[in-house]
């Protein structure tokens, strides 16, 4: 696999695609033209956030879901990750676009969002290496943004944009359930699942107008505070589930704080019907010595995670 990674990682490099960047002043940021032989071997058509959790059921699995920030370390390690995750056996990948003022994140993922920007990551340079991508990905990709930047490009340009590329899901971790209606509507017109969250401290009617309105999946935030690694998972996250699925039977997927194979094992014998890390995989991607060292790590930790669930 190590040399298989590295040859399609160099075949990777190669990608040349120039595009108008956003605004015209700044250098072509990223560039890819593609060489690689993948694209040869025709699209895979991936299905949706609620069709996957459809099949998963049916099979008897829990998904897998892992978040990474594009950008951190370059766009075309990202690109590289997403067909790892994907081939690692990754049910539905949350890609993270970077943000300035990431309220939500901790550490980790405010600092792989700082590095990402420094090196001049935008949404078109992401939304170009999905368009290459996302045609060789097998799992759907759910994109992960911050309010601000959908409002700035305008929703129902930002939502024909995502869809365009074949995103099929979108998490907004801080758009009030009051302000979702517009979104919903543009998400619905374009094909895009808008996934909503519930946390520990979430009224139980809010929490029942949550999953009511969430579309693909039910996000539930296992703790308060930010994301990060956590040393356990707290054991109100069995309670809150059996309170979630009493009150709808849309898919339940877990996150926040998930860092070791057990916790994930747990979570999901609690019932959840998929188990999100991010920062465990942030972590080892943005810190790595190299690109190729930060793959093979991803690599490895993604299936100890995978081979946790059932
Ligand atoms: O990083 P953690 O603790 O494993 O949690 C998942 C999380 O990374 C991902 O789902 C996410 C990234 N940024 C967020 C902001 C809010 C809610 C969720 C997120």
């Amino acid at each position: 696999m190590a040399i298989a990674l590295k040859s399609s990682f160099l075949q990777l490099k190669k990608y040349e695609v120039n595009f108008q960047p956003f605004y015209p002043s700044k250098k072509p940021i990223v560039s890819f033209r593609r060489f690689t032989p993948m694209a040869a071997v025709g699209a895979i058509k991936s299905v949706g956030l609620s069709e996957t959790f459809i099949r998963l059921k049916r099979e008897g699995k829990v998904a897998f879901i892992p978040y990474i920030t594009a950008g951190d370390p370059d766009l075309s390690t990202t690109a590289e990750a997403l067909k790892v995750l994907d081939s690692c056996g990754s049910d539905i990948i949350e890609l993270g676009v970077p943000y300035s003022d990431p309220l939500a994140d901790g550490p980790v993922i405010q600092a792989a969002a700082t590095r990402s920007l420094a090196r001049g990551t935008n949404f078109d340079a992401i939304m170009s290496m999905l368009k290459e991508v996302v045609p060789q990905m097998s799992c759907p990709i759910a994109l992960f943004t911050y309010y601000n930047p959908i409002l700035k490009r305008g929703i129902d340009r930002f939502m024909s944009t995502v869809s365009s590329v074949g995103v099929h899901g979108l998490v907004v971790p801080d758009v009030p359930l009051e302000e979702t209606t517009a979104l919903r509507i543009e998400a619905k017109k374009n094909g895009i699942e808008l996934v909503l969250l519930t946390t520990p401290t979430t009224p139980t009617n809010r929490m029942k107008a949550i999953v009511e309105a969430s579309e693909g999946f039910v996000y539930l935030v296992s703790s308060v505070g930010v994301t990060g690694t956590r040393a356990s998972v707290s054991d109100k996250v069995q309670a809150l589930l059996c309170e979630i699925k009493e009150a709808t039977t849309k898919p339940v997927a877990v996150g926040f704080g998930v860092s070791k194979p057990e916790h994930a094992k747990l979570i999901a014998g609690w019932g959840a019907d998929g188990v999100i890390v991010g920062s465990a995989l942030v972590k080892l991607l943005g810190e790595a010595k190299s690109p190729q060292e930060g793959l093979k790590e991803l690599e490895n930790f993604t299936k100890s995670l995978k081979s946790a669930l059932p």
